[in-house]
């Protein structure tokens, strides 16, 4: 496997040699004649947080819908460069795109439980998935999943209740339940906190933290505080390109580059 290299992020780089699980190499879009990203370079750690950050609309979510191929389905997108997920390369076209996105999950701005029980919105994946052997199976893997999205306990004696009767809190935990329950290896996060109040947020970023431990993680935030509190990797877009990463605690100490500087103590943005 791949190893990250810290080398051009200054003297205070940490000089760790991490797996590498995903990769973008000249990454490219255009949504029609307009391009949204130009040569996107991109490591991103096995096991670790990274952090998207930048102005709106410099190109961080449809970076992170390359890495799921969730730009397919926006019509007048085109990728163009390289995406590796273990160094396969996610646009060949013998990629099954349905069993991608089960290895790489996705969890959105707003939470989006389906019109199901809290127990059915997590068991839909892996019965579709064909995971579960029996339904004691389906059902362990679905109180796994609650547990493991630190939902179970609040969840546990109305698992026949609509999903979309919990807290907002709640419902974005549930859908990172959904996420985990098939067994995902990267979870993508777009804003996942931005329509929660702070005693929601704070939940679901210690779960960011203590997740980091089996899944791979990249989230979008308009926080700092958000991008500081839970990533060990950032990287700052402006203009649809990259303009430095890095670890975290270097790229809001001591950045190198003045756009970044700029942007984290709140001069544009
Ligand atoms: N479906 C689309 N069709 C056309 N243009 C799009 C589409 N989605 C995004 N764009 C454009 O691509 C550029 C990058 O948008 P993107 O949403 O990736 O930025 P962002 O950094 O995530 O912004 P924000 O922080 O506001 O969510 C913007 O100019 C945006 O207007």
């Amino acid at each position: 496997m791949e190893n990250v290299s810290f080398a051009s992020t200054g003297a205070h780089a940490r000089p760790v040699d991490l797996p590498v699980k995903m990769h973008g190499r000249k990454v490219e879009v255009f949504y029609g004649q307009k391009q949204a990203l130009h040569g996107v370079d991109l490591e991103i750690p096995e096991r670790q947080v990274t952090a998207l950050i930048g102005p709106s609309g410099c190109g961080k979510s449809t970076f992170l819908r390359c890495l799921n191929r969730m730009n397919d389905t926006v019509e007048g997108a085109r990728v163009v460069g390289d995406i590796t997920l273990d160094g396969e390369d996610i646009y060949n076209k013998n990629i099954d795109v349905v069993e991608l996105r089960a290895r790489v999950g996705m969890v959105f701005q707003k939470p989006n439980p389906f019109p199901k029980s809290i127990f059915e919105n997590v068991a839909y994946g892996p019965k579709i998935h064909g995971l579960a052997k029996n339904k004691a199976h389906l059902r362990e893997i679905v109180e796994t999943s609650l547990k493991r999205a630190g939902l179970f306990e609040e969840v546990k004696d109305r698992l026949d209740e609509p999903g979309t009767g919990l807290s907002g809190g709640q419902q974005q935990r549930l859908c990172i339940a959904r996420a985990i329950a098939v067994s995902p290896e990267v979870i993508l996060m777009d804003e996942p906190c931005s329509a929660l109040d702070p005693i929601a947020t704070a939940t679901v970023e210690e779960l960011i933290d203590e997740l980091k431990q089996n899944y791979t993680i990249v989230i979008v935030t308009h926080s700092m505080q958000q991008a500081a509190r839970v990533s060990q990797r950032t990287a700052m877009f402006h203009l649809g390109r990259i303009v430095e990463v890095g670890p975290t605690e270097k790229m809001f100490s001591n950045p190198d580059d003045k756009r970044t500087q700029d942007y984290i103590t709140g001069r544009f943005g």
